[in-house]
């Protein structure tokens, strides 16, 4: 099996590691083409997948092809591939945010099969969250397209009217809880500890609690409570995190996500 990469940026890249390190494909079994070919030749060179010169050239050695451009590439990269979609058309698996399967099918101006996919950086490590719609072109290679993305961590199947929610939750997410992190960690430097160590302290408390979550059946403000003794520090501080607008912060930054998503 051929993957096809138009486009070698930070999303293509983490799905290229997942798989490699899931050892779902080969370097050889990858081929990718990107808008700047002093990033993606020695990218190439260093983790043994093919660069070739052209989007082209992608769809025409790839089985299935990933489209990793910006959203506004996407009409443009398509018309570059479509006498080759035309010839043999492959599925073609999005990544574009705010492109639903109607504007790609208009897109691609030919019957094609087409998979939108919202993975999130995460599946560099195999621990993505990847949510996933198809047309009904490509019902048939569909389970084959999710077995694939399973190998990167969680898949789950969404309507296309919740893809923009989605995005703020696990798409962009990770940078949100990154934010959370470093203002955890920036805290502690606040109180003498090191930038390195108080970032790890934050990084693991952080990993472990939503491993918690994701393990237990208590809500995750039932599992506060666990952690909030009668009269003790954490109370003290969730109180202080609210007054300040913690819960209507996240809120008002997952509507903004949404709105961005859906101009
Ligand atoms: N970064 C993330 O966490 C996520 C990104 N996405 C989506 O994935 C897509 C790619 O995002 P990123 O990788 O973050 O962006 P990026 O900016 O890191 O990568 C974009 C890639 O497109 C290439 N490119 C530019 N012009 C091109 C052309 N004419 N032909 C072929 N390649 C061209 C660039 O050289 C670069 O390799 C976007 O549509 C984004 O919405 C979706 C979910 C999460
Ligand atoms: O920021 C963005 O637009 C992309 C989509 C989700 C994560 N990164």
């Amino acid at each position: 099996m051929k993957l096809g990469f138009i486009g070698a940026g930070n999303m293509a890249q983490a799905i290229i590691a997942g798989l490699l390190k899931a050892k779902a494909l080969a370097p050889s079994d990858i081929i990718i083409h990107g808008g700047h070919p002093e990033n993606f030749e020695p990218y190439a060179a260093r983790t043994g997948v093919t660069a070739v010169a052209s989007n082209t050239a992608v769809a025409e050695a790839a089985d299935w092809v990933v489209l990793a451009v910006a959203p506004a590439l996407g009409q443009p990269v398509f018309a570059e591939v479509h006498d080759t979609l035309v010839k043999r058309p492959i599925p073609v698996l999005s990544l574009l945010t705010g492109v639903d399967l109607k504007t790609l099918a208009a897109w691609a101006n030919t019957p094609v099969p087409l998979v939108r996919v919202m993975p999130n950086l995460n599946v560099a490590l195999n621990a993505g969250m990847t949510a996933y719609v198809a047309n009904e072109a490509a019902a048939q290679v569909l389970p084959d397209v999710v077995a694939l993305l399973s190998r990167l961590g969680e898949t789950i199947a969404l309507p296309e009217k919740d893809f923009s929610t989605f995005v703020a939750l696990a798409g962009s997410s990770p940078a949100f809880v990154y934010m959370f992190i470093d203002a955890l960690s920036r805290a502690g430097v606040k109180y003498g500890l090191t930038k390195a160590a108080a970032t790890k302290i934050a990084a693991q408390a952080v990993s472990g609690s939503a491993q918690m979550v994701l393990s237990s059946r208590d809500s995750p403000l039932d599992l506060a409570d666990k952690v909030a003794s009668p009269g003790g520090t954490t109370v003290a501080g969730m109180l202080v995190m609210e007054a300040a607008g913690f819960m209507p912060a996240v809120v008002a930054g997952v509507d903004a996500t949404i709105a961005k998503d859906r101009e």
